[in-house]
């Protein structure tokens, strides 16, 4: 039975791309909004990012995320879905971010052949990643590790080592809880070691700015922290005013802070790094504040990377 807030509206038509990871994460949502009472189905678009194998640094920024946000502007669809890491830093007027729903884990991940973790890896070991970000900070480790292009979807990035072409790969720990293949990780890359991509994890839910009734209804799948944090990591990005493949990771979180009188309360802890993409160097900081400044917090993070000499290792977007 649709709930109260159910509405006469017709099947919402959520945009996204064809991947097993984006229709994974497309039809969660779609099945959130049918349960609220809000009937939604999949709308596939394709993306340059689909169609072409290039490394993402060379097709430029927003392969993954333009054709679907033109499909929204032309009304083929009612909402957009991301994978928020791909989104563009640049804000766009005509469009709200409806909702951004609790992220999964934003570590990422290393799969490697017979499940040997980053410190087990034999000097020599092959191992593939095309985002400069990855690449950086593994050869900052000073193991001695081989880089190797990698692109495509999950399926064909994992099947790389199961063949034997590669002894590891380096993915986003979410895609592989998203496809039901966690259990393949082997070794969740704590952000001391990796930070991770700003908004790896999370997902935006867009829809255009001026359609207030679905913004309500979007509004039902947000989640404040994961926002929060998403906006913190993302101003440290815009602020450093580097692109998506810029050597640059952030990750926040909602900690549980203590006052002088004892009392429990949320801030929010931010840490974030941009490398040298030979490995030579990692210029790190991290800041706790108020979750409410999440954007101000990142700004001035970026600001104190920059001053550490953040400047020289970022590529202009
Ligand atoms: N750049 C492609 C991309 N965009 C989002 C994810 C993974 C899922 C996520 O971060 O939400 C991936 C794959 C990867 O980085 O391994």
């Amino acid at each position: 039975m649709p709930n109260a807030a159910s509405t006469d509206r017709p099947v919402i038509r959520i945009g996204t791309r064809g991947s097993q990871l984006a229709t994974t994460q497309a039809q969660g949502i779609a099945d959130r909004l049918t349960a609220n009472g809000h009937p939604a189905e999949l709308v596939i678009i394709t993306t340059a990012g689909d169609t072409s194998t290039a490394p993402v640094a060379q097709i430029g920024v927003g392969v993954f995320t333009t054709a679907i946000r033109t499909a929204l502007r032309n009304g083929e669809c009612d909402v957009a879905i991301h994978s928020y890491k791909d989104l563009p830093t640049a804000p766009e007027a005509d469009l709200a971010m409806g909702a951004v729903p609790t992220r999964v884990d934003p570590r990422d991940a290393l799969v490697s052949r017979g499940g040997l973790v980053l410190g087990e890896l034999p000097a020599g070991s092959t191992i593939g990643t095309s985002s400069p970000r990855r690449a950086a900070q593994l050869k900052a480790q000073g193991l001695g590790l081989e880089i190797r292009p990698l692109r495509g979807n999950l399926d064909s990035r994992l099947g790389r080592v199961a063949n034997g072409e590669l002894d590891a790969v380096v993915v986003a720990r979410a895609g592989l809880v998203r496809i039901g293949r966690a259990d393949e990780v082997s070794e969740a890359l704590d952000p001391t070691v990796m930070l991770p991509a700003p908004a790896q994890g999370a997902l935006a839910v867009e829809c255009l700015a001026d359609d207030a009734e679905l913004v309500r209804i979007l509004a039902e799948l947000d989640d404040p922290s994961t926002r929060a944090a998403v906006d913190a990591e993302r101003a440290v990005l815009a602020t450093l005013e580097a692109g998506c493949t810029a050597p640059v990771g952030a990750i926040a979180e909602v900690v549980d802070s203590i006052d002088s009188d004892g009392r429990i309360f949320a801030e929010l802890s931010l840490r974030a790094g941009v490398a040298a993409e030979d490995g030579s160097d990692v210029i790190r900081a991290s800041v706790v504040g108020p979750v409410e400044k999440a954007v101000q917090l990142g700004k001035d993070l970026a600001a104190e990377l920059l001053e550490l000499g953040a400047a020289e290792y970022v590529p202009k977007a």
